[in-house]
C-alpha cells in the first residue's frame, strides 16, 4: 500500500513511514493510493467478531504486511483489552431507530483512545525494533492530549509534547493531561486557541531544524493516518451490529477536525452500507456553513460548552476534497491554502456531490444543554455536550426514519462539569482510576502564541 499527499509534491510513502510522521513534507496530509474494497459476503462473514479482531481484518490492507500479523494480532488485542466494557464500543438504545455508540469506554473516557492505544503501541513496536527515538507533537482542544499521553508515554523512545489552549479546556481535560508524571511529558498551555496550537504544530513539521539530529517529529493528531485508520473500524463495528451490511446505517459525528467523519466516509468507500452521514457542529460551524450555503470562511472561534469541538479549520476536510476534486492536487492547494485569505466556494457540481453525502447542521450551547436534558428525561442516560450535538443533529437531519440512525458518542460527560451543570443535572462521580484527580500535582508550562516560543522550548528538553 503506497500513501500520497493531497498536495501532490512529496513522494509516496509506505505504511510505516506515515505513521513515523505527520503532514508530508509539501503541507499535504497522506491518503492511501487507493482503496481496499470489501464485497458484502466478507463484511458479513465478519459479523459477532470481537473488537479487536475485526479491528485485524478492516486495518490489515493499510499496513499490507509491514507488521507481521501475528504482532498486529497482539498489538490490537493489547490495545482493546484497556476499555471498561467487554464490547469495546456498546451500542445503546435511545428510541425506536436510535443509537448511541459509546466510544468513550478507554482510560481517557473519549473516542480518542481506540486510535492511540493502537497507535502508542504501533510506534512502541517500530521504535524498538529499530532503536530509534522521536519527538511526538501534538495539539489539543481537550481529548486528543490524554489519550496521546496514555497511549504513548510507556514508550521509552518517545519525548511527548502536547500543546492546549490557555483555559480553554475543561478542568477534567486539563488535569487528565497536566497530572501525568514522566521526565518524557511536556504538557504546554498556549496562549491562543486550538486553531493556534494546530497551526503551530503544522509549522513544526515544515521547519524541523530545531530538533537534535537524530531526532524527528510524530504526529499524534489525526493528521497522521494511522488515527484515521484505526477509526473506521468503529463504523464496520456499529454497522454489523444493526443488522448491516444487509441493511444501511445512518451516521451523525460531532465533528471538529473532520477526522471522525473522514473515517466514516472511508467505511463507506470501502464498501460498508451507509445511508446519511452528518456533520454535526457546534457555532464554529465553518463546515455546516459550507455544506448548507456553499461558504467556507472562517470567523472568529468561539469557546463553547462542547470545547474539544472549538475548532475552525478542519485538517481532515483536505482528505476529503482530495476526492471530491478527483484527486486534483492543484485544486486541493489552491482551495486550502486560499482560505486564510478569501472564502472559498466549491464549484456547483462538488457542492452537490457533497451535499449528497452529508448533512450538516451547527448547534448553540442552550439546544446543547436541552437535548443533555432531554435525553436524560426520556432515558435515564447522561450524555457529553459533543454527543448532544450528534444527537440533536441526528434528529433533524434524519432523512429516512427506518435506517437506524447512530450517533457517535465521543466522550464522558465527566469529562464536561459545565454542560452537565447548566442542563441541570447533577455531575457525575469520576471513574474509579480517576477518583483522585483533583487532588493530583499538576505540571505544566504556558508559553506564548508563537512557534519560536515552543519550538525553543522543545529544544531545551531535548
Ligand atoms: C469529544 C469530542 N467530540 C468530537 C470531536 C470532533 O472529532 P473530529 O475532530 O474528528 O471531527 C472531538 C475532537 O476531535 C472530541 O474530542
Ligand atoms: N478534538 C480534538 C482536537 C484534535 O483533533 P484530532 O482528532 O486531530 O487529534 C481534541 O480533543 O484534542
Amino acid at each position: 500500500m503506497k500513501y500520497i499527499s493531497t498536495r501532490g509534491k512529496a513522494p509516496a510513502c509506505n505504511f510505516e513511514q506515515v505513521l513515523l510522521t505527520g503532514l508530508a513534507p509539501d503541507g499535504g496530509l497522506y491518503v492511501p493510493e487507493s482503496l481496499p474494497r470489501f464485497s458484502e459476503s466478507e463484511i458479513a462473514s465478519w459479523a459477532g467478531l470481537p473488537y479487536d479482531q475485526l479491528a485485524f481484518r478492516v486495518i490489515k490492507p493499510f499496513i499490507d504486511g509491514e507488521i507481521p500479523d501475528d504482532v498486529l494480532q497482539r498489538i490490537l488485542s493489547e490495545s482493546y483489552q484497556t476499555f471498561t466494557h467487554k464490547a469495546v464500543a456498546p451500542l445503546r438504545q435511545l428510541d425506536a431507530n436510535e443509537w448511541v455508540l459509546e466510544l468513550y469506554c478507554g482510560p481517557t473516557l473519549a473516542f480518542k483512545d481506540f486510535a492511540l492505544q493502537l497507535l502508542g503501541r504501533l510506534l512502541d513496536y517500530v521504535l524498538t525494533r529499530d532503536n530509534k527515538k522521536v519527538a511526538v507533537l501534538g495539539a489539543t482542544s481537550g481529548d486528543t492530549g490524554s489519550a496521546a499521553l496514555e497511549g504513548c508515554r510507556h514508550c521509552e523512545n518517545i519525548d511527548l509534547f502536547i500543546l492546549h489552549p490557555y483555559q480553554r479546556v475543561s478542568e477534567v481535560q486539563r488535569r487528565q493531561m497536566t497530572t501525568i508524571a514522566g521526565d518524557n511529558v511536556h504538557n504546554i498551555a498556549v496562549r491562543g486557541n486550538f486553531d493556534d496550537c494546530q497551526r503551530i504544530v503544522k509549522a513544526a513539521f515544515g521547519d524541523q531544524s530545531f530538533l537534535p539530529s537524530d531526532r524527528q517529529l510524530v504526529a499524534v493528531n489525526s493528521i497522521n493516518w494511522a488515527r484515521i485508520m484505526a477509526q473506521i473500524v468503529y463504523y464496520f463495528y456499529a454497522s454489523l451490529n444493526l443488522g448491516g451490511p444487509l441493511r444501511p446505517v445512518s451516521f451523525s459525528v460531532p465533528t471538529g477536525n473532520f477526522g471522525d467523519i473522514y473515517a466514516g466516509y472511508l467505511a463507506r468507500s470501502m464498501g460498508l452500507p451507509v445511508n446519511q452521514l452528518i456533520i454535526a457542529t457546534n457555532r464554529n460551524d465553518i463546515l455546516h456553513r459550507l455544506i448548507s450555503d456553499n461558504e467556507y470562511s472562517l470567523g472568529s472561534l468561539e469557546h463553547t460548552l462542547s470545547p474539544s469541538m472549538d475548532i475552525m479549520v478542519s485538517s481532515n476536510f483536505e482528505r476529503y476534497l482530495f476526492d471530491l476534486f478527483d484527486r486534483d492536487a492543484e485544486a486541493v492547494t489552491e482551495f486550502v491554502t486560499g482560505l486564510g485569505h478569501t472564502p472559498q466556494k466549491l464549484k456547483p457540481d462538488q457542492w452537490l456531490r457533497a451535499r449528497e453525502l452529508f448533512s450538516s447542521l451547527g448547534v448553540d450551547d442552550d439546544t446543547t444543554c436541552k437535548v443533555i436534558g432531554q435525553v436524560y428525561a426520556d432515558t435515564e442516560f447522561l450524555i457529553d455536550p459533543h454527543t448532544a450535538i450528534g444527537v440533536h443533529a441526528a434528529r433533524v437531519c434524519n432523512k429516512d426514519s427506518s435506517v437506524p440512525m447512530v450517533t457517535l458518542a465521543t466522550a464522558h460527560p465527566v469529562k464536561f462539569a459545565d454542560a452537565v451543570e447548566k442542563a441541570g443535572l447533577q455531575y457525575p462521580d469520576l471513574p474509579e482510576h480517576l477518583q483522585d484527580l483533583l487532588e493530583r500535582d499538576e505540571r505544566y508550562d504556558v508559553l506564548d502564541n508563537d512557534i519560536t516560543a515552543v519550538t525553543d522550548f522543545m529544544q531545551s528538553r531535548l
